[in-house]
């Protein structure tokens, strides 16, 4: 017999703004620069749908708080470190099976209005 469907809803994260030191050259370890990040979480809110109790939902405050403190202390050279750490974060402490990551880097080029890596994880089932 088939699965029953299950839903597809997402938790979402826009335009985080985030101050950390990143980046490749030695005068970006030198200062914080600007991150914009999103996130999406894919995750059956169904349950926090019915109950209304933050108890069965990705608290995106505390997503948010996170991904802050993950950037400020990692201080990576990369956009894509970041990226994967904040993906690798989220698939093990949320109840997500599946999180788009973007990072982007508005300060980076002058002539272009950012730059940015975007990723999707998935979390393994055994
Ligand atoms: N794919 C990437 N390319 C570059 C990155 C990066 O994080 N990922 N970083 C830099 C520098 O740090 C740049 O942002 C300074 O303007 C260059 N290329």
């Amino acid at each position: 017999m088939s699965e029953p469907l299950k839903n597809t809803d997402f938790v979402k994260v826009k335009g985080l703004k985030v101050k950390a030191v990143i980046g490749v050259f030695d005068w970006e370890r030198e200062i914080e620069q600007p991150l914009l990040i999103d996130v999406s979480m894919a995750t059956d809110i169904s349950k926090a749908g019915k109950s209304d109790d933050i108890k069965d939902a990705i608290n995106y405050k505390e997503v948010c708080d996170d991904i802050a403190e993950l950037c400020q202390q990692t201080k990576a050279m990369l956009i894509e470190r970041l990226a994967e750490l904040i993906a690798e974060h989220i698939l093990t402490k949320y109840n997500t099976t599946q999180v788009e990551v973007s990072v982007a880097k508005p300060t980076a080029i002058k002539e272009a209005d950012a730059v940015a890596v975007q990723i999707i994880r998935t979390s393994v089932v055994s």
